[in-house]
């Protein structure tokens, strides 16, 4: 008689939820995963985590590998073509802290507590804290360093990790969780006030940064509850590094960037070197690379009606220190300087930055400004100009993907509370549509809309959820202000 195969004998022992697992497991190992269902179960779940009927989520696509890449420890490498907006990574944390837990609290040193956690959890789960250890702990050498004791047949229990319980493993968690825990974007389900956590992956942290010499990169996450999701985000080719970049392309300091390279033993002599070209001081780095290249002068001048701008310190002491004249010049160097970017973008140029900090305080600064002295079209359309930027830079991105889920939103809720729209607002609105479909597409992982399992409505609520919308002026603008404020004439 022929044996039974795993489906076959769950579906005649255990119940039918039993078989529903396991076939969702099958399902996933092979990488069929319905992100859609899962971006549901995460809104159903209140973007906390998603149910665990959803499945056992530990999927690495078959075509990355480990490797050693020389300076870099070990990296993840295409082992045969990837298309773009292939799956690449899925997976549940191995731990995570979030609000709501004990031992997080606003402002408490997260890195710690996620140590300690893993500190008691390894005196008795000796498969975690193996998975643990095969993380990067900063000290060079390659591979898996955790050995477990032996075991004896005297032995009551499952092997303990050498050391477990003693400070030496205690230091080298805190070493691993220092240089691959991932910041978990949580939010306060009412308020929707960011309320981040601190999670570690098993896979995710396999993937290292890339530095501006490496171009950019080739892969972005997002979190969908706990789950963390990679997609390709360009056709990779085999024997490629699978890239990310643990800087977000909204920093508006390149101090942020240089902070956060820093905290994980890099530097980034391109990135310096832009820096030093924008004026930026590198606080706290010692001496950076000296750029030896200046501004063109397109980007100076907005560079210099920036600072003229800045020096008035706008945010605190009002928008009306600020002349129309000043703000229309501000506003033409900006376009001026952005159109020279895209055009090098376009002609595969890459001597600039795709997006500077200064930019983004500069689109930051012109949205409120735009509102005052033109009125709402074209505070609109500074806002999706940042959107549009942050998708040239670091295409699919979540901060592009929240940018556009955040100018949707706002339209659709301008529309329920009877505004009508200019032909540039009714231009706009479809821009923002489109762009919002392409990035949908993406992270559900359809060729087309019309594939879709989410609506637009359904996909906006998801992103929302995941750390709300809280980005400078515009996120925080009444909605009221924006039906009775200035009219749309200049
Ligand atoms: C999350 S781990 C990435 C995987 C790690 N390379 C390994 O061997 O397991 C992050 C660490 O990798 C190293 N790393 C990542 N990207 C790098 C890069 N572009 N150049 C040099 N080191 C890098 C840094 O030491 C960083 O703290």
């Amino acid at each position: 008689m022929k044996e039974p195969g795993v489906k076959e004998l769950a579906r005649e022992t255990y119940s039918d939820k039993f078989q529903h697992m396991v076939e969702i497991g099958a399902r996933q190992a092979a990488g069929q995963i319905d992100l859609a269902l899962l971006m549901r179960a995460s809104i159903a779940n209140n973007h906390y985590d998603v149910p665990g009927q959803a499945g056992p989520l530990r999927y690495q696509s078959p075509k990355l590998a480990r490797q050693v890449i020389p300076g870099r420890g070990q990296g993840m490498i295409a082992t045969a073509d990837i298309a773009q907006g292939e799956l690449l990574i899925c997976e549940r944390p191995l731990d995570l802290i979030r609000p709501g837990d004990a031992d997080w609290a606003y402002g408490a040193d997260l890195e710690e507590a996620l140590t300690q956690r893993l500190t008691r959890r390894s005196l008795h789960e000796a498969q975690l804290i193996e998975d643990v250890c095969t993380l990067f702990d900063g000290e060079g050498s390659d591979g898996p360093r955790w050995v477990p004791h032996p075991w004896q047949p005297e032995d009551f229990a499952v092997p303990m990790p050498a050391g477990a319980g003693t400070p030496v493993l205690e230091r080298r968690l805190g070493r691993i969780v220092k240089h691959n825990a991932h910041r978990w974007p949580g939010c306060h389900p009412q308020t929707l006030t960011p309320m981040p956590g601190l999670g570690l992956w098993l896979v995710p942290p396999m993937v290292n940064h890339a530095l501006e010499s490496d171009n950019r990169p080739n892969t972005a996450h997002v979190f969908i509850g706990d789950v963390m999701v990679f997609r390709a985000t360009v056709p990779i080719q085999k024997g490629e590094e699978i890239l990310d970049r643990y800087s977000t392309p909204l920093a508006d300091r390149f101090q942020w960037t240089l902070h956060t390279l820093a905290a994980h033993g890099m530097r980034d002599a391109a990135y310096e070197a832009a820096a030093v070209r924008w004026e930026e001081p590198l606080e706290g780095l010692g001496a950076g690379a000296i750029s030896e290249t200046t501004l063109s002068s397109s980007r100076k001048l907005m560079l210099d009606s920036l600072q003229r701008m800045e020096s008035k310190e706008v945010w605190i002491n009002g928008l009306q220190t600020v002349s129309r004249d000043e703000y229309q010049e501000l506003k033409e160097r900006y376009f001026a300087a952005a159109a020279e970017t895209r055009r090098a973008l376009q002609e595969g140029e890459r001597q600039e930055l795709p997006l500077a900090p200064p930019e983004v305080r500069c689109l930051n600064l012109l949205c409120p400004l735009s509102f005052h002295f033109e009125g709402r079209s074209s505070c609109l359309e500074l806002r999706a100009e940042l959107a549009r930027r942050v998708g040239l830079a670091r295409p699919f991105h979540f901060g592009e993907v929240k940018l556009w889920a955040e100018l949707f939103d706002r339209f659709r809720k301008m529309e329920e509370a009877g505004a009508t729209f200019s032909t540039e607002e009714t231009a706009l609105r479809a821009e923002v549509d489109r762009e919002l479909a392409r990035c949908a597409n993406f992270w559900e992982g359809v060729a087309q809309a019309s594939e879709a399992q989410l609506s637009k409505e359904e996909f906006v609520l998801w992103v929302k959820g995941s750390e709300g919308f809280h980005l400078m002026w515009f996120s925080n603008f009444p909605l009221s202000k924006f039906l009775s404020g200035p009219s749309t004439a200049g």
